[in-house]
């Protein structure tokens, strides 16, 4: 039974720690404890009373916790636009046999340890999904004959076997990112689709990739040994994503024949090679390990019809735009028009619109909600607290959470940090003083990350401290609390932080420590909050006013950016370069400070 983390706080509140080198100082002593006369201490080595932590070093017996197991042209899509009428037709294609090279190995069920997994937290998969959340939500498309959205999956020919896995997966009805994007992409446009976090991204550029290359006759690759000819690629900035969307879409396609194979850093590359070799339709990566498959002639490119990114403003930012370019401009992949490019995020900043509308042909711009907004799933609170009282106050937080649990519910906790080093200091804080933490950042190998991860969503260690690097795209069911104990220097690093929790149509918690050193992030987070309805304090709306008047506010979306006429094509200075790094861009304020806001020389960590 979980419960003891809990309880573990309270004794360790009471616990001399000194056999593990730890002053009396460090114990944290909740709220309802401090200023009593204190009892002598009691020592205890006892596995239960300490926090669940998959470090081996924080203690002797936390070491047993976390799970010991680690020591354009034609593209086949002939009758595509004609309608999106129910179907599964004749045209299908599900005896692909897996990139046209795997023979004869069985197709693991991807849906066997769903049911297990739901069962440990005590709920079914999906309960609580609400997406008429997202129902009334305002939604902008632009470009040329804009094909129309659906309503339901069964209007959309995506095929009996994937509609099946539809259905293994729960999902009753498209949500409003789903309904437009998906028949956009079947008719074969390129798109750039900004939809909130935990909205259906991944299935939105899933399914048309999918349908789109069964639907395909044979399609005859070139026969070089060893090299490998993907037909889609899909591109996302962390491991852990990749990995996400390699068992997303491994879902999605069980039983169509098409085979997805995933390649991230970190991990042996041999193992890799090998999926590769036994034939690939989609590949899924993270660009540095691409571009090293690249290198080594493993992959070719030259067969992609697909290329997805994920997380697309990330990817397309200053740490990843030179790698991007290099695989999408630089290598054998068809140019735009030969290709079809679906572009994804939850924020999409003018100029990195700009840079990515090289990557795109006749686009159509797709906006679900504010670009950038936060949804108002999320409850947003944000606390003055000095850097000094930080410990103490998240520890505050953490046992008040422990008594009453978040709207009722135990939860999962989230705790971003801005480095690896104060992500490392964190943890052992909060596990010495029992609270039972893990972290994830990228100073720790990818066993580490991978461990760390698979602890905190089985909920043996119900607090993960963690950089950036798990800031975008995670889809952790059971987080219930996002706690931004450092602010990132940008908006739209907040908005995906805070997007880990009130996902799929559920609500979530996230809590922001602020202090002076946040200036810049004053304006844009008291904006944000008010348009997601939330209280802003009056306190930071002063801060917000003086950021304003008193300059210095270096956030790209600084001047607010409001619904309506988000594309940037729409803007009258389309092909003017020099509007997006020169400052000055008038009511949609991108005050030419492109890379101030991504956090440029902090260490945190990408693959
Ligand atoms: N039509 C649907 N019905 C029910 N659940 C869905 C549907 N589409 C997606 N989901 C679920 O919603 C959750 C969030 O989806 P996903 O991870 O694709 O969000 P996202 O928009 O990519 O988020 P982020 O911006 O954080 O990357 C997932 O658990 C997914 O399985």
């Amino acid at each position: 039974m979980r419960t003891s983390w809990a309880d573990s706080a309270d004794n360790s509140a009471t616990r001399s720690s000194n056999s593990h080198g730890q002053s009396n100082r460090a114990a944290y002593v909740p709220p309802h404890l401090r200023n009593r006369q204190s009892e002598p201490p009691v020592q205890s080595n006892s596995v239960a009373a300490m926090p669940a932590n998959d470090r081996s070093n924080y203690g002797g017996p936390t070491a047993s916790y976390g799970g010991s197991s680690f020591n354009k042209p034609d593209l086949g899509r002939q009758g595509y636009g004609s309608g999106f009428q129910t179907g599964g037709g004749g045209a299908w294609n599900s005896n692909r046999g897996g990139g046209g090279r795997d023979r004869g190995r069985r197709e693991v069920n991807p849906f066997e340890n769903d049911e297990a997994s739901d069962q440990s937290f005590g709920e079914a998969e999906n309960t609580g999904i609400n997406f008429d959340a997202y129902d009334d939500i305002p939604v902008e498309t632009s470009g040329e004959n804009v094909p129309p959205p659906v309503n339901t999956f069964a209007e959309i020919d995506l095929g009996d076997t994937l509609n099946q896995n539809i259905k293994r997966c729960k999902y009753v009805k498209p949500t409003p990112v789903q309904r437009y994007a998906i028949p956009i992409s079947l008719a074969g446009r390129d798109l750039m689709a900004c939809a909130q976090t935990g909205s259906g991204k991944t299935a939105a550029f899933c399914f048309p990739i999918i349908s789109g290359i069964m639907r395909e006759t044979y399609v005859q690759r070139p026969r070089v040994a060893r090299t490998a000819y993907p037909l889609a690629l899909i591109l996302s900035p962390t491991r852990e994503l990749s990995c996400q969307i390699h068992d997303e879409a491994k879902k999605f396609s069980y039983q169509t024949g098409v085979k997805v194979v995933v390649a991230y850093g970190g991990a042996p590359i041999n193992q890799q090679l090998r999926e590769l070799e036994r034939g690939v339709d989609i590949l899924v990566a993270t660009p540095g390990r691409l571009v090293d498959l690249l290198e080594r002639a493993r992959v070719s490119l030259q067969m992609i019809r697909y290329l997805a990114l994920d997380e697309a403003d990330r990817m397309l930012d200053m740490g990843f735009e030179p790698q991007i370019r290099k695989i999408v401009e630089q290598m054998d992949m068809p140019p735009p028009g030969m290709r079809q490019t679906l572009l994804f995020s939850a924020t999409f900043p003018k100029e990195i619109q700009r840079l990515a509308s090289d990557f795109l042909s006749s686009y159509v711009f797709l906006a679900v909600g504010r670009v950038g907004s936060s949804t108002d799933l999320i409850a947003q609170r944000v606390e003055y607290v000095l850097e000094s009282d930080k410990r103490s106050h998240l520890m505050d937080l953490l046992h008040a959470q422990r008594e009453t649990g978040i709207d009722g519910k135990q939860g999962l906790t989230l705790v971003f940090v801005e480095t690896k080093k104060g992500a490392d200091a964190l943890e052992h804080c909060l596990c010495v003083n029992g609270f039972p933490a893990t972290s994830i950042h990228g100073d720790r190998t990818q066993q580490e990350r991978e461990l760390a991860l698979r602890s905190f969503k089985s909920g043996n260690t119900p607090i993960l401290v963690a950089t950036d690097v798990a800031a975008r795209g995670l889809d952790i069911p059971r987080v219930a609390h996002v706690v931004n104990f450092d602010l990132p220097n940008d908006i739209d690093d907040y908005v995906h932080r805070i997007g880990r929790t009130g996902r799929a149509g559920k609500m979530g918690l996230a809590t922001a420590f602020f202090n002076e050193s946040n200036l810049s992030l004053a304006k844009p987070l008291a904006d944000l909050m008010q348009e997601a309805n939330q209280e802003v304090p009056a306190w930071l709306t002063r801060y917000a006013a003086k950021a304003s008047y008193g300059g210095g506010n270096r956030n790209r979306r600084a001047g607010g950016s409001r619904f309506g006429g988000r594309d940037f094509r729409r803007e009258g200075s389309f092909n003017k370069g020099a509007d997006y790094y020169g400052g000055g861009t008038g009511g949609h304020g991108v005050p030419g400070s492109y890379g101030g806001g991504y956090s440029q020389g902090v260490t945190s960590a990408w693959d």
